[in-house]
Formats: C-alpha cells, structure tokens, sequence
C-alpha cells in the first residue's frame, strides 16, 4: 500500500507534478482543494469568504484525514495543510511526505498569474506579492521540513520537465541515493 503526502508552498506545483506522478504511478489522485470543493460545493474562495480561514482549516483538517484513509493515493495538499494543528505529524505516520522546494521568485513568476483562486492572494500588487512569499515561506518552513524527502519543484513548465520531475521523485521514493545528494 502507498499513500504519498505533497507538500510546498502555494504554486510550487504539487497539483502538476501529483497528477502526473500518480497517472505514471498507477495511484489515484486526489488534490485537497479539489476534494474539498467537491464535498462542500463551494470553491476555496467562497469558503474563506464565508467562513474565514480559521473555518477553512478545520474544513481542511477534516478532510485531510478522510482523504489520508485510502489506499494507494497520492494527495497534492494545500500550501498551509502542514502548518495547522497536527496535521503534519498525522502525514508523517500516514505515508510518506515530500516536500517540494521552490525559490520566492520562481513562486513569484508562477503566482503573479495565477493569484485569483487563491484567496490569500487576491489583490495583491506585485511588491505586496513578493513580500508575502517570503515572510509566507519563513514561516511555513519548519514545517515543511518536518517531509520525510525533499525535491526540487524548479523545473516544472513544460511537459518534458515534468516527466523528468515525476522520474526524478519516482527514484526518491525507491531509496536512490544519488538523487537525494543531487537535489541537496
Ligand atoms: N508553464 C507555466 N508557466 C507559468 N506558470 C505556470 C506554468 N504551469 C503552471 N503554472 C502555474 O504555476 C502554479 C503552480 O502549479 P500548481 O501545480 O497549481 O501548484 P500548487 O498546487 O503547489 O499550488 C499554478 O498556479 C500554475 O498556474
Ligand atoms: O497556502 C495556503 O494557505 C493555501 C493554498 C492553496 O492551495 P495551493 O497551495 O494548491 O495553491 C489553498 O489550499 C488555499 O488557497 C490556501
Ligand atoms: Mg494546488
């Protein structure tokens, strides 16, 4: 049995590379906020708007643990899953959790684009922007590197780099060596 946790901070790709690491791995695939949108039939927007983050957390803490019951999974969390309650000590004893490592300007060149569905984000000009990710990163930090591995989430903007990605966590995960003191 598998269960694979991705964690990182907001845009550096968990949804991409999990649904292309679980499609090669035969695992099922389920991103969090999806799920949650899912059985809540509100996007993440509405549910911050409605019922804060602090509502949106427990809402995501709950789900975390059903989705963290099945089999053979691979689940793309949220950016702040780790960071909230004991969610991550509940992974670590769950699967195996990665952490995908992403420089602020790279997250910023991917999050500048894509900022409205994220309601952390929304409204933010391009200083207040690079601002967040960095003081967002050093907060969440020692959490996400509580991961039992780590890789990088750099290169992950076209179709050829994210098969050498899902190559490159398919070897991690299988106890190589050499990759750990390459991505290191
Ligand atoms: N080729 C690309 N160029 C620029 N941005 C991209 C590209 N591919 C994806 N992105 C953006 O980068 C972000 C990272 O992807 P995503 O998998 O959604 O990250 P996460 O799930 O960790 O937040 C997404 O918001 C997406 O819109
Ligand atoms: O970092 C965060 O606190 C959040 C990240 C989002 O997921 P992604 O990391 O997939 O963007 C989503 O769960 C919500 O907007 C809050
Ligand atoms: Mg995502």
């Amino acid at each position: 049995m598998r269960r694979i946790f991705l964690i990182g901070y907001m845009g550096s790709g968990k949804t991409t590379l999990g649904k292309a690491f679980a499609k090669a791995a035969g695992l099922e695939f389920i991103d969090l906020d999806w799920y949650i949108e899912e059985r809540l039939h509100k996007t993440i927007s509405k549910i911050f708007a409605e019922q804060g983050e602090s509502g949106f957390r427990e809402v995501e803490r709950k789900l975390l643990h059903e989705a963290g019951d099945f089999e053979d999974v691979l689940i793309a969390c949220g950016g702040g899953t780790p960071c909230f309650f004991d969610n991550m000590d509940y992974m670590n004893q769950a699967g195996d959790t990665v952490f995908l490592d992403v420089s602020p300007e790279v997250l910023f060149r991917r999050l500048k684009i894509a900022k409205t569905k994220r309601p952390l984000l929304a409204g933010k000009s391009d200083q207040e922007l690079m601002a967040f990710i960095i003081g967002g990163l050093e907060k969440r930090l020692p959490f996400y590197s509580r991961a039992r591995y780590c890789l990088s989430g750099e290169r992950l903007e076209s179709r050829s780099q994210i098969d050498e990605s899902v190559r490159l966590l398919s070897a991690l995960l299988s106890g190589d060596k050499q990759i750990e003191n390459e991505i290191h």
